[in-house]
């Protein structure tokens, strides 16, 4: 049954959940889903504190002084961060303060270390306007009860920092989907193996195990079959505590295309078994027992787009995201497309801002087979079913791929 790629993507989404949660350290949630929604239970910063290295006195006493005529005032005190000051700041009387430190009771400004002067026990300003801006306010940041991290929040390097100002060194993150890869293919061999004539070696369980890990999956690498339905079947048998299996090659017509035989006898319950999406049409999906099973072209390049398009989602959504999709954006073509589409086709491309537009091309070697386009691609081109050739110039969509 072949089914366009909207209606696919609704299935096998609405077919999975969220991951149960773990509480893990803090300094491995990088890049992990945040399982809860963290509230602060304090004011940040805590307390008034100084951002600069200075004089910490009362603003007003000091607004006039200029080099010509400085305001002169006692040091009584001097206060390293860490500290936690009790002497009061009065009128004619002024803190020494570090920065990050707590500002004295009374203080109402802070006035920087270079524009003062040092004079035995007092000290010079030279410069008192704007000492009141010189303060960083208790919770002007996180006020005590602010929910500041939301469940789904990916840990980037600011929400990890964010989760240590809170405390909380174990956050509970989701669980990452375990996801199965098998190669299958006669031909196919597992890559320190040496190489004869008639077989090549398995770089598809590679390409997608980093694929699965973008998307917030774990790998469990189960190796190599050959086009055999038992050896297909007991592979896929042997990691039952995977949630995603993904299998590729086989899933055509071809006289050993055994993919969907291999699901009838473990009883695997048939989705569909084609997406109308080039490269990428041969794709199977099915269930059983709450575990999602899909069947992906060999091509290289085409099981990499039915990833992308159907797999990718699924595991953002397993794994805790709030968004699944990727960001898409107007382009230029900036070169032709040259074949008429049919079924709605994804090119690999590289596109980059100019002044007034940003342009796409698509990649060379757009081959189902391989692999060298998908290498230096930053996008995605997104053409429409039915298209004619596509000439310089033609306002496309692209889909735009982190990290390129
Ligand atoms: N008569 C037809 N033939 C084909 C059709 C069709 O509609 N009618 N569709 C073509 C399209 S489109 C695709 S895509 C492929 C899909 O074939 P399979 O999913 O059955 O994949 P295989 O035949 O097993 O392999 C295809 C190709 O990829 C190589 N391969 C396989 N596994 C790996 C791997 N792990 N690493 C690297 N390369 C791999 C394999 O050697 C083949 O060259 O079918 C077309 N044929
Ligand atoms: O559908 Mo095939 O997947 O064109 O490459």
């Amino acid at each position: 049954m072949s089914v366009k790629l909207e209606i696919a993507q609704e299935i096998l989404l609405n077919l999975v959940t969220v991951m149960p949660r773990e509480r893990v350290p803090l300094q491995e949630c990088w890049r992990r889903i945040l399982g809860e929604t963290v509230t602060s239970d304090m004011d940040f910063p805590p307390f008034d504190r100084s951002p600069l290295d200075g004089y910490a006195l009362i603003a007003d006493e000091v607004a006039a002084a200029t080099p010509e005529n400085p305001v002169i005032l006692r040091q009584i005190d001097y206060i390293p961060a860490g500290e936690n000051p009790h002497t009061a700041v009065r009128a004619g009387t002024a803190c020494r303060i570090m920065t990050g430190a707590p500002l004295p009771p009374a203080a109402t400004g802070v006035i920087r270390l270079e524009d003062t002067v040092l004079q035995g026990n007092s000290v010079a300003i030279l410069a008192g306007k704007g000492a009141d801006k010189n303060i960083c306010f208790r919770g002007e940041e996180i006020f005590a009860g602010e929910e500041v991290v939301a469940q789904g929040t990916v840990i980037n390097a600011g929400v990890m920092g964010m989760l240590a100002v809170l405390g909380k060194s174990r956050p509970y993150v989701f669980c990452k989907p375990r996801v199965a890869l098998i190669a299958t293919g006669s031909e196919i061999v597992p890559v320190d193996f040496p190489l004869v004539p008639g077989k090549i070696r398995n770089s598809n369980s590679y390409m997608l195990s980093a694929q699965v890990a973008d998307a917030g999956g774990q790998t469990v690498l189960l190796g190599n079959a050959s086009d055999n339905v038992d050896e297909i079947a007991h592979l896929l048998e042997t990691a039952s505590d995977c949630d995603v299996f993904v299998t590729t090659g086989g899933a055509s017509v071809g006289d050993y295309d055994l993919i969907g035989e291999v699901y009838k006898k473990l009883g695997i319950t048939l989705l569909f078994d084609r997406v109308s999406i080039k490269p990428g049409m041969p794709v199977l999906a099915g269930t059983r027992d709450g575990k999602l099973y899909l069947g992906l072209s060999g091509n290289p390049a085409a099981a990499a787009i039915s990833f992308e398009q159907l797999v990718r989602p699924v595991l953002m959504k397993m794994a805790g995201r709030k968004v699944w999709w990727r960001p898409r954006i107007k382009a230029i073509l900036a070169s032709p497309f040259k074949k008429a589409t049919g079924a709605k086709r994804f090119v690999w491309a590289r596109c980059w801002q100019t002044a007034n537009d940003i342009l796409v091309e698509p990649s060379r070697g757009q081959g189902n087979g391989m692999l060298k386009s998908a290498m230096g691609a930053n996008s995605i081109i997104v053409i429409p079913e039915n298209s004619p050739p596509l000439p310089v110039g033609t306002e496309v969509e692209v889909v735009l791929l982190a990290d390129a």
